[in-house]
């Protein structure tokens, strides 16, 4: 039976599962947030955030929420933005809402799946997660991701509508250690950028990312996460892919200030923002996260590089 799927958010990875999924024979439906949009997509077929590819002629592309309706709804859009999209376009009762976005909300503290929770009670919500850049996805590379969803039931349900030859999901019924493993290794990739760009060293670089993989666990394991999510694709692999890749906004960011010149603008650095979540999280619930600490001071200029570096260097030795 064909699967009917909506994909809100254009962007470069909303594009990519719409493509990857009408490919694989579903009923996609792409939203686009404006209509100048939609008819720049419908003319050229062709996606800005992922040249050279072309979007099927089966795939649908609308910027009218009336016209959406399936069961299964990504929402492929920047963190930040999810709480006001949730309020603006609700879904309709029963559908399966699949949060597609890295981060923690500024305001509130919640992951995608808790702004779901709140904002879309009568939902099912999930989140599709792990190592992928956008552009392999649209491509038709082999590409593993996590689909996560308490309810075990829908999760295996999901499991099964969104996969295709090439994108392998494996499904989990800890939504909040995949989604703070997503959020969380942003962070540590714009501090490995920094490392590469200001020129530290690979070595320093592993050590960041193994004492960073330590503060992801911390952070997830004191909010109820297992574990083992952390050690899978949404954590530990993803924090892999994206902060050894040139090809990620938030290493390229950080690398950009580390080495001292000014980051791209406009690209999506969800790192950022998640940073300042996570800083404000640790210090009130009195978590050691120095890292994701040091990288919200140097992200708000109360701290230079060099000075983050020395503060990390400098803190009691202890037990590993
Ligand atoms: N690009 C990639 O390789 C991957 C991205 N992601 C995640 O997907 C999410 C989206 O990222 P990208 O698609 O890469 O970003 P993007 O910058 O390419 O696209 C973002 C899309 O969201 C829309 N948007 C922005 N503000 C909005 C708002 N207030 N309401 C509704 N729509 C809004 C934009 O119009 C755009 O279509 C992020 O959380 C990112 O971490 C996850 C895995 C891979
Ligand atoms: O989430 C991603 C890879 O899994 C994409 O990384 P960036 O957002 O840093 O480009």
């Amino acid at each position: 039976m064909t699967q009917a799927i909506d994909v809100m958010g254009a962007g470069a990875f909303g594009s990519a599962l719409a493509i990857a999924l009408s490919r694989d024979g579903s009923d996609v439906t792409l939203w686009a947030r404006s209509s100048e949009q939609v008819a720049a997509l419908r003319e050229t077929r062709e996606v800005a955030r992922l040249p050279g590819v072309i979007l099927p002629k089966e795939l649908r592309i609308t910027s009218d929420a009336g016209a959406l309706g399936a069961p299964i709804r990504l929402l492929a859009i920047p963190m930040q933005a999810l709480a006001q999209h949730l309020q603006l376009l609700p879904a309709r009762g029963g559908t399966a809402l699949v949060a597609c976005c890295k981060g923690i909300d500024l305001s509130t503290g919640l992951g995608p799946t808790g702004l779901i929770a709140r904002d879309a009670p009568g939902c099912v919500a999930a989140v599709l997660t792990g190592p992928s850049f956008a552009a392999d996805i649209a491509r038709g590379l082999p590409t593993a991701l996590t689909l996560a969803c308490a309810d075990a039931q829908a999760g295996a349900k999901l499991q099964s509508a969104l996969s295709t030859e090439t994108l392998r999901l494996y499904r989990s019924t800890d939504p909040t250690g995949a989604e703070l493993g997503g959020a969380l290794k942003n962070v540590i990739a714009i501090a490995a950028g920094m490392v590469i760009g200001a020129g530290l060293g690979e070595s320093a670089r592993a050590a960041l990312l193994t004492r960073g993989y330590v503060e992801m666990q911390r952070l997830a394991l004191h909010m109820g996460a297992r574990p083992e999510t952390l050690a899978g694709l949404s954590g530990f692999g993803d924090m892999v892919l994206t902060a050894t890749s040139g090809l990620s906004r938030n290493f390229t960011f950080g690398r950009a200030l580390g080495a001292g010149s000014a980051p791209s603008q406009g690209a999506t650095v969800e790192g950022r923002a998640t940073a300042r979540a996570v800083a404000r999280i640790a210090a009130d619930q009195g978590i050691d996260m120095p890292i994701c600490t040091m990288v919200s001071a140097v992200l708000e200029n109360t701290l230079t590089i060099e000075q983050a570096t020395a503060a990390l260097l400098a803190r009691d030795l202890r037990e590993e």
